[in-house]
């Protein structure tokens, strides 16, 4: 994530030294800082449209009872409380003004826990939350907290309409499910959910009214696929806790998916994830053409050698680069050290043999910086193999034998095996 900008609005130096060092060291993200009313009402002119989000004090020389926090309010900034006020009363009038958090100031460990909710409103914008509720007045208040938290919110009234908006859209992270719905209930809509989108990095905060029975309705919640539940009636805080909380654990999860599925070298897809998603996609193919490319750098081993690994690990990256900027619609990965894959569906022989021949240019004509005020580039030899009815594993093993074809006959150069045609017959394109 870029660099984000953070007002703080404080007047204790110690204070402002814990949140420097929290927003700048820690987030590496950029705070700017009024000490006084005036100050921010100078900052908030001069810089209002750059600021994710304010951490502000109540009580300061010019202006003791809050006045600040109202000015930056009206702004419509993000507006964390952080203060040495404390009580119900306080803090509830705060936030039914519009503060995010109302955060006190009664132990160290509370400055990172209001540096991090700062940096998480910026992250809920990423985070489209699905919430499923047929009551007006309970989908308005999930919806007014939510966004309030910057998450953006999606709307369902019923089972069947969630079921529909999930299938539609893919960017859905987080779930709020009630339980009371008319035709299928919550509880049902969250088994087909986990049934139907098994695979789904989606989290799911089931929530009810109910009172008899909740003991039972938590467990079978839970045991059908829930991540958590939580009962009506409830506050901001409380709501918005549990889904930071599952928010953060799909966050995670996502990372994890990843560094699972990517090279770390390259950013490309690995080994893998592109054997899983070759046999999947490859699976509806029904007599339907398909291509795959293998290719491998030429004289790799003598670049690593004459430039040095760090070298030879940015040409492994500028190669990539161009692989995803030519033929980012493909499903491309590095299968190997300096062997990459690329499965085209659909594509004739010619067609794939064209395109790779273009690739094959293209990064020929690429130069590479060699730390010592010279460039150096890199050719590739690529093997296609072509057919209507072959499995992934013998459309891999017969574009191998395509690339050592290719080395054979001098490098930099596209050849096709054709198994539809004739069996082992191979065209060179250079
Ligand atoms: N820098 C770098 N080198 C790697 C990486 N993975 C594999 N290699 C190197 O890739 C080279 C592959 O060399 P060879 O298989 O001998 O092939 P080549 O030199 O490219 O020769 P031809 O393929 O016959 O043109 C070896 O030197 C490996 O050490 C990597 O992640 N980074």
């Amino acid at each position: 994530m870029d660099m984000l900008t953070y007002l703080v609005v404080e007047d204790n130096p110690v204070v402002i030294k814990i949140l420097r060092h929290l927003i700048t060291n820690t987030l590496g993200d950029r705070m700017v800082l009024a000490e006084t009313r005036k100050q921010a009402q100078g900052m908030l002119l001069d810089h209002s449209g750059t600021i994710a989000g304010a951490l502000v004090d109540l009580a300061l020389p010019d202006a003791p009872d809050g006045e600040v926090v109202e000015d930056v309010l009206a702004w419509d900034i993000p507006t964390i409380i952080l203060t040495s006020a404390s009580g119900a009363k306080v803090r509830n009038r705060w936030i039914d003004k519009g503060v995010v958090d109302f955060v006190t100031k009664d132990g160290r460990y509370w400055y990172p826990y209001a540096v991090k909710m700062l940096r998480r409103l910026s992250l809920n914008r990423q985070f489209p939350v699905l919430v499923v509720d047929d009551s007006p007045t309970c989908l308005n208040s999930m919806r007014r907290m939510l966004q309030l938290h910057q998450y953006p919110v999606v709307e369902a009234h019923s089972s069947e309409e969630a079921l529909r908006l999930l299938s539609e859209r893919d960017d859905i992270r987080l779930m709020v499910v009630d339980h009371e719905l008319p035709g299928m209930n919550g509880l049902e809509l969250v088994q087909t959910v986990r049934y139907n989108f098994g695979d789904r990095p989606v989290g799911i905060l089931a929530v009810s009214g109910v009172n008899r029975g909740r003991e039972q309705l938590t467990v079978d919640f839970i045991k059908s696929g829930a991540d958590d539940f939580l009962p009506k009636p409830f506050g901001l805080e409380e709501f918005i806790c549990r889904v930071n909380n599952n928010t953060q654990s799909i966050e995670a999860l996502l990372k994890l998916k990843e560094q699972a599925e990517r090279d770390f070298l390259t950013g490309l897809y690995n080994r893998r994830y592109f054997l899983m998603q070759a046999i999947s996609r490859m699976a509806p193919q029904g007599g339907r053409i398909c291509s795959l490319a293998t290719l491998d750098i030429d004289h790799f081993k003598y670049v690593n050698d004459a430039f040095g690994h760090h070298i030879g690990d940015q040409v492994l990256k500028a190669v990539s680069a161009e692989m995803s900027s030519h033929l980012g619609r493909f499903l491309l990965a590095r299968t190997g050290g300096e062997e990459f894959s690329i499965l085209l569906p659909g594509c004739t022989g010619e067609q794939a043999t064209a395109l790779m021949d273009g690739l094959r240019k293209a990064i020929a004509a690429v130069e590479i910086d060699s730390q010592d005020n010279d460039t150096l580039s890199v050719t590739v030899s690529i093997g296609v193999c072509t057919s209507r009815k072959v499995e992934l594993e013998i459309l891999m093993e017969q574009a191998d034998e395509a690339l050592y074809k290719a080395k054979m006959n001098g490098r930099n150069r596209v050849v096709l095996i054709d198994l539809d045609k004739s069996v082992g017959r191979s065209n060179s394109l250079q």
